[in-house]
């Protein structure tokens, strides 16, 4: 479902909180964006990267301190009446009343709704149906975040803001918040997720950016933002060799070996050539006959781009480079 054409428009977008000069922080510096219709776009980063200064400025909560956003190729802020009906925001903790149950939660927020869908339909969408007439009090924290995700389908949003909609979620009906969100974005909703769940991002995401420091430090497909990682091969070198024994290393692909210490030989290669490292190694330990234990070849996962490019594994990863 997704046209090409951008519902969000992020351009050298900033947010300082505070005075100018050294007493004010700049929680969001510079950065550019675009959200198409009917994709996924997560935003990931570490605590304090400035993923929900960002949104919140999307959202038209506060305006920017510099820079443009669009959505629908209007001022959220500026033009909030306009662009507040057609989307979504889950809030994090919605702050109702906990007296109430979740069917009468549900009917206030319907009635601040232009265009509700009904009370029911939300909470059936969640899989909360059952749990229509329990106090907000009395339900788990799971049950309350997809409460939360009820109040904000209740206008049928065209553009969906999800912020860590799985916390505190059981494995299950994490699955099961993944599915509807997939629905909903099969269905034409444009979504935006802030998550620390790169394994949510990786299931879920179209595209994503990772923030670090206000900034964007890399955006494209999961699959593009993991590409420019290095793949990683494992083995143990049987008693009596060692991995000077091995081909030249640098021939093979190779950007870093290390030996990990206290297990039994275990040797790590790090390469962009997975293909090539490990045939050039398969083919040494042919012709030599050594049996490679424990052989485990992977290409990155998004946790370990993430990790690299937001900052907690540079020192290393840079080494790699
Ligand atoms: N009202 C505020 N006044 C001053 N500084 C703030 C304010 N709100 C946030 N900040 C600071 O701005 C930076 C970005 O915060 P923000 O909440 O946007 O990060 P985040 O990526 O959403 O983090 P988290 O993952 O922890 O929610 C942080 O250093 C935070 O301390």
């Amino acid at each position: 479902m997704n046209t090409g054409e951008s519902v969000i428009e992020v351009s050298r977008l900033r947010r300082r909180y505070g005075p100018a000069g050294a007493a004010g922080f700049d929680a969001v510096r510079e950065i550019s964006f675009d959200v198409r219709r009917g994709e996924l776009f997560a935003l990931l980063g570490t605590n304090g990267a400035g993923k929900t200064s960002t949104v919140e400025l999307l959202e038209g909560l506060a305006p920017p301190t510099g820079g443009r956003v669009r959505v629908f190729g209007r001022d959220p802020y500026g033009e909030r009446a306009v662009v507040r009906p057609r989307i979504g925001v889950m809030l994090q903790e919605g702050g109702f009343p906990s007296g109430l149950t979740a069917a009468e939660t549900a009917t206030m927020w319907a009635g601040c709704t232009t265009g509700a869908r009904p009370v029911g339909e939300a909470l059936e969408l969640v899989g909360l149906d059952g749990r229509r007439d329990v106090r907000v009090k009395q339900l788990s924290g799971g049950e309350r975040r997809r409460l939360d995700l009820a109040l904000a389908l209740l206008g049928r949003p065209e553009v969906l803001f999800l912020d860590e909609p799985t916390t505190g979620l059981d494995p299950q009906a994490r699955h099961l918040t993944w599915e509807l969100v997939r629905e909903l974005r099969d269905g034409g909703t444009t979504v935006v997720l802030t998550t620390h769940y790169l394994e949510e991002a990786e299931a879920l995401a179209d595209r994503l950016a990772i923030m670090s420091e206000g900034r964007i430090a890399a955006e494209g497909t999961p699959g593009e933002v993991i590409a420019g990682r290095p793949s990683r091969i494992r083995f143990a070198m049987p008693p009596g060799w060692f991995v000077g024994d091995l081909p030249p290393l640098a021939e093979l692909g190779v950007l870093r070996h290390s030996e990990l210490p206290g297990a039994g030989g275990q040797v790590e290669l790090r390469t962009r050539e997975l293909q090539r490292t490990l045939t050039g190694l398969l083919l040494w330990a042919r012709e030599t006959g050594v049996e490679l234990e424990g052989l485990d070849a992977r290409t990155a996962s998004l946790e370990e781009a993430f990790l690299a490019i937001a900052g907690a594994g540079s020192a290393r990863e840079e080494a790699d480079a």
